[in-house]
């Protein structure tokens, strides 16, 4: 900030044309008064979302283009009593984080929205609201870390967690009572790609206890496919290291909710615990989300390209783009689009480790969402936190891929997996072409 005007104090007062009152700053440059940069929602949405996505509305003092940096962990105040200042630290706000918050309430169709420094931490924050003797309701096939956290609150923090099958309501509906403080999804579910019937859930929760919190994990689809608070959710919450930003050069995470009592009790933990996201990486974010829509559009074609690929070739696949998805109706009703992660298997896990490790353009990665493409296998990887009986007791299969779809070139990925399938041994070849080995053949081909 230049010329000692504040964010908050009376030179930010606009006069009735829209234009700020003049004023010039210590070095006599004639400046606009309002240095902090923001977004506002303006009653909602102006534009189509990919619009939304690049469009800010700003008024920064030097009407930078892209939004500043406030690279500052605290801020001079006019008196010692705060003279009503917007911001007084980083932890409790910052005018960088502020702007990305409010963009994203905006794409996001949320009242707030609130970002901290990983998803993790926004699982953390979001479960304390939680008190001992609570109940927990959340699926069978969860993210490796969702799950740690599940265990640690039900080990330490005398939370009962229950692990259902989300994908049948009527099961959920035998387990939630009037302690069931929170109903926690995933959809589509990582590793698995199952889907989550958002409604008829939230309104099974909310029907056995009308508190009953019911949080949303959007990571794999991001809100350009699919807005969970629409869906009747009550909290959003996302991986920011994933699709929002993009390149997996940050880690954030992201809130969004509707009732403001809940924002003020999250807002609450997160400056009492001090997680908010930092202003460099607010602003790395914001950068990431303007491509949003190009990337996501770019990288589910890919997935398709390569969902029809595998499942031509005789491999089972589970991707919701695929008419073969079980819940392909169900997908369609709640997103826009079938995201771009998908998962195979070989029927042996030996067969499976030589295809990740065949593979070169496809990188050996944790995480998803960025612009380059990933091969992992989630029970040695994302997921080995989950020990081998519980993933037994769960059906997740050892030799499952995940595959995370980038924006290259699809021949060229098509060409690097048919040449790690061939070198794994994982496909018989015939003159037409070559075919996934059949469960029994691998076993034997691996004994
Ligand atoms: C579905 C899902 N939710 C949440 C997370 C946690 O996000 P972060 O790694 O940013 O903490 C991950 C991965 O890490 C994930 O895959
Ligand atoms: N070692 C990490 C693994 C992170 S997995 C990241 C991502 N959610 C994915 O699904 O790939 C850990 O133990 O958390």
């Amino acid at each position: 900030m230049s010329g000692g005007s504040f964010p908050g104090s009376s030179k930010d007062k606009v006069n009735g044309a829209g234009k700020a009152l003049n004023t010039h700053d210590l070095d006599g440059h004639d400046l606009p008064p309002s240095p902090a940069p923001s977004t506002p929602r303006n009653g909602g949405r102006k534009y189509a979302l990919a619009t939304e996505l690049v469009y800010t509305e700003s008024s920064d003092q030097y009407n930078a283009a892209s939004v500043p940096i406030y690279q500052s962990a605290t801020f001079k105040q006019t008196s010692a009593t705060g003279g009503g200042m917007e911001y007084d630290y980083t932890r409790s706000g910052n005018p960088t984080r502020t702007h990305l918050e409010r963009h994203l309430a905006k794409i996001m169709n949320a009242e707030r929205a609130l970002v901290v420094s990983s998803g993790m931490g926004a699982l953390d924050v979001i479960t304390r609201l939680l008190r001992p003797g609570d109940e927990v309701v959340t699926g069978d096939d969860l993210y490796g870390g969702t799950n740690r956290l599940l265990k640690y609150l039900s080990t330490h923090g005398g939370i009962v967690v229950h692990h259902v099958d989300t994908t049948d309501p009527e099961t959920l509906r035998g387990v939630v009572n009037n302690k069931t403080a929170m109903v926690l999804l995933e959809t589509p579910t990582n590793p698995l790609i199952k889907i989550v019937d958002i409604p008829s859930i939230a309104s099974i929760a909310h029907a056995a206890n009308p508190a009953a919190v019911v949080a949303v994990d959007n990571t794999m689809l991001s809100p350009l496919l699919q807005n969970p608070l629409d869906l009747g959710a009550d909290i959003v919450y996302e991986s920011g290291t994933k699709y929002l930003s993009g390149h997996h050069d940050l880690m954030a995470g992201v809130i969004a909710i509707n009732d403001s009592a809940l924002g003020e009790k999250l807002y609450f933990t997160i400056n009492a615990s001090g997680c908010g996201l930092s202003p460099f990486d607010s602003w790395l974010l914001l950068r990431g989300i303007k491509t949003l829509g190009v990337r996501m559009e770019k990288q589910q074609t890919n997935a398709m390209r390569i969902a029809t690929f595998l499942e031509s070739h005789g491999f089972k696949v589970r991707y919701p783009g695929l008419k073969s998805h079980p819940q392909y109706d169900l997908h369609w009703s709640m997103a826009r689009g079938a995201g771009a992660v998908l998962s195979f298997e070989t029927g042996d896990v030996n067969v499976s480790e030589r295809i990740v490790e065949s593979a070169r353009l496809w990188a050996i990665s944790v995480s998803f969402g960025c612009v380059n493409s990933l091969i992992s296998m989630p029970c040695r990887m994302s997921h080995a936190s989950i020990d081998a009986k519980t993933r037994a007791e769960r059906a997740l299969p050892e030799d499952i891929i995940r595959l995370c779809v980038g924006i290259e070139d699809p021949e060229d990925l098509i060409d690097d997996l048919s040449r790690a399938l061939v070198q794994a041994g994982a496909v018989n070849i015939t003159p037409e072409g070559f075919q996934a080995l059949k469960i029994n053949d691998s076993a034997e081909a691996s004994s």
